[in-house]
């Protein structure tokens, strides 16, 4: 909340400099199209105001009034050129920046997205991090705008330096005076852009409640609750609420900024009724002659209105160049939390990963999720998670899967601690059937092939995951085979059902074809003799040399599994074979019974 006059009086520079970098590299030949025509336009601008005068120098002199007439003519033509020129320069100017501020816009966003994409998953799960990326969503279209606002500025500066030009010519006195009229309406817009932007960062997180309520009223997840249990009045209530509260704060600005415009106004109108005191008090005095006057009053007039339009602009400018920044801080602080690049090489087939006393914590949880997990993962091994809901098994594979780092301890493959791999390489070995795997709004193909985008041997490859994932079925019934689109809320979209997309998400891990799998929770949603089947086909695929991680509720479907390491409130308690467990008689055997218990 560096909110200083001052301090943002020296940033807008440098963001505006940013800005035009960025403008630069979105489309220099548009860029350079505007300046030259704006330029044109202010040179345009003082000759057409300095041939005015002439023309009244002509009018006013002495002599027969048809003579002076057509003494005139010739200078009437110049101001006749200027305009003309003008004209042109203005619609050349208004087609390139047309051009030009979608392009900025463009390269503003991509480059957010792009390094938004590049953040470590802690950022992402990060609130202050979604404020950030949330009030910066505005920055892509403040540079777009930005690049109008500074042709205005341009414009405005330009037509006032002709102006002011014309008038320190004509008197001295009168350029200062000019100042004065403008200096009430330059503090009035900038003191307004300055509390309508502290209100916009103060309104921020509850702007984004307001719209997370509308949207759910409207969301197909939560359709069915809002009718069957009535959810639909409860939160449109909350939203009517809110919005009235956001209203208040509207209604608090725009009478703030009222009782400002009206202070601005009266100072001006003095300034102004001085600067004709003064004109008149030099006409009277004989200090300047009549036909000055006449252009020195067509001056002040255009004068003021040119200043009036770049305090606006700059206003306007310098209210853009706030959400710039937002951009600008969201950029810096994404490269800040940024996944690393480069690093130790990955083996193509990692022979073993060795977890060694690793703990983790949530940056917002006091209690670590794991404490000092020891385990070991060898090629074509299954190792098998089991636990209590919250036990830490889901964290644990997203440790191993580099997703998050650990807070101590070390997580080891052949020996090189991940710490120093190359984490896009680490990332390369990893397939994920998670719980929450992506249901992509894309076609059924692009579901599949997504697992490896880029992948070469595209329908033969595809083939393998949809027989090895059993995802036949699901796609014969598809209306357009794997050219469907699985997003209902868009037309010819489809729905599928919560098995027919585990049935997809396995095929697209099984495409990824990366020699670690892991899978958590991967048939929750399958009927049994497909789950069956599927932790078949889980099993298969370790004899031909994957790895493979399985987290599970259903403890007889570990049976196969190498090992099964049992986690308990973040503690390793147990591990082992399926029958040592069994015969151990401890935290597994008494689940395991549990489970049991229920078919018997
Ligand atoms: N992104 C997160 N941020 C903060 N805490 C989290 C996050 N994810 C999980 N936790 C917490 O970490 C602990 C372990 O969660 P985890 O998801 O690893 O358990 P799990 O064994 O996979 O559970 P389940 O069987 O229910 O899937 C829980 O207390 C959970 O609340």
């Amino acid at each position: 909340m560096d909110m200083s006059f001052l301090a943002m009086a020296r940033r807008l520079p440098r963001t505006a400099l940013r800005a035009f970098t960025l403008a630069w590299a979105a489309d220099r030949r548009a860029l350079l199209s505007v300046l030259a025509a704006e330029t044109g336009q202010g040179a345009a601008r003082a000759f057409g105001l300095l041939a005015t005068n002439l023309v009244l120098v002509e009018l006013f002199a002495a002599g027969p009034t048809p003579d002076r007439v057509r003494s005139a003519l010739p200078s009437l033509a110049w101001v006749a050129a200027a305009g003309a020129l003008g004209a042109v320069l203005a619609a050349w100017s208004t087609a390139a920046t047309g051009a030009l501020e979608p392009k900025v816009e463009r390269l503003a966003t991509v480059r957010y997205l792009r390094r938004a994409a590049r953040v470590e998953l802690e950022a992402v799960e990060d609130s202050e991090f979604h404020r950030l990326l949330d009030s910066a969503q505005y920055g892509a279209e403040a540079a777009r705008r930005m690049v109008g606002y500074s042709v205005g500025v341009l414009n405005a500066l330009l037509a006032l330096v002709a102006a002011g030009g014309v008038l320190a010519v004509l008197h001295p006195l009168l350029l200062p005076l000019l100042l004065l009229i403008a200096l009430p309406r330059g503090w009035a817009s900038v003191r307004t852009a300055r509390r309508r932007y502290q209100s916009f960062l103060a309104w921020l997180e509850h702007a984004r409640a307001r719209r997370v309520l509308a949207e759910l009223i409207t969301s197909r997840e939560a359709a069915q609750e809002v009718r069957v249990h009535g959810a639909g009045g409860f939160v449109l209530d909350h939203f009517e609420r809110m919005a009235a509260r956001a209203e208040a704060e509207q209604t608090r600005l725009a009478r703030a900024e009222a009782v400002t415009d009206v202070t601005a106004s009266a100072l001006a109108g003095v300034a102004a009724g001085a600067t004709y005191l003064a004109l008149g008090l030099l006409l009277v005095s004989g200090g300047m002659p009549l036909a000055v006057a006449g252009t020195a009053v067509l001056a002040i007039r255009t004068g003021t209105a040119d200043l009036g339009s770049l305090v606006m602009q700059v206003n306007l400018l310098y209210e853009q160049a706030l959400f710039f920044q937002d951009l600008e801080r969201v950029s810096e602080e994404a490269e800040r939390r940024a996944i690393p690049v480069g690093g130790a090489a990955v083996a193509e087939r990692p022979q073993l990963v060795r977890f060694e006393q690793v703990c983790f914590a949530y940056p917002d949880r006091k209690a670590p999720a794991l404490h000092q997990v020891s385990l070991t993962l060898r090629q074509g091994e299954i190792i098998a998670l089991v636990g209590e809901n919250g036990s830490g098994k889901t964290t644990l594979a997203k440790l191993l899967a580099g997703l998050y780092r650990p807070t101590s301890g070390r997580i080891l493959w052949d020996g090189v601690d991940a710490a120093e791999l190359d984490r896009e390489q680490l990332f390369d070995r990893v397939a994920l059937v998670s719980q929450d795997f992506h249901r992509w709004p894309f076609t059924a193909r692009v579901n599949v092939a997504i697992g490896r985008p880029g992948a070469p041997d595209g329908d033969d490859r595809l083939e393998r995951a949809v027989r090895h994932a059993d995802a036949h079925a699901v796609v014969d019934e598809l209306p357009s085979g794997w050219s469907t689109l699985l997003a209902r809320q868009f037309a010819g979209g489809v729905q599928l059902s919560g098995g027919q997309w585990q049935r997809l998400g396995l095929a697209r891990a099984h495409y990824r074809a990366a020699p670690l799998l892991i899978c958590d929770e991967p048939t929750a949603a399958l009927d049994p003799r497909a789950e069956i089947e599927t932790f078949e086909r889980i099993r298969r695929l370790a004899d031909d040399g994957q790895s493979i991680v399985l987290i599970t509720h259903r403890l007889a479907s570990v049976r196969h599994a190498d090992r099964i390491y049992v986690l308990s409130r973040g503690h390793l308690v147990e591990e082992g074979t399926h029958p040592e467990l069994l015969a151990a008689g401890g935290h597994f055997a008494e689940l395991y019974g549990m489970q049991a218990d229920q078919y018997r």
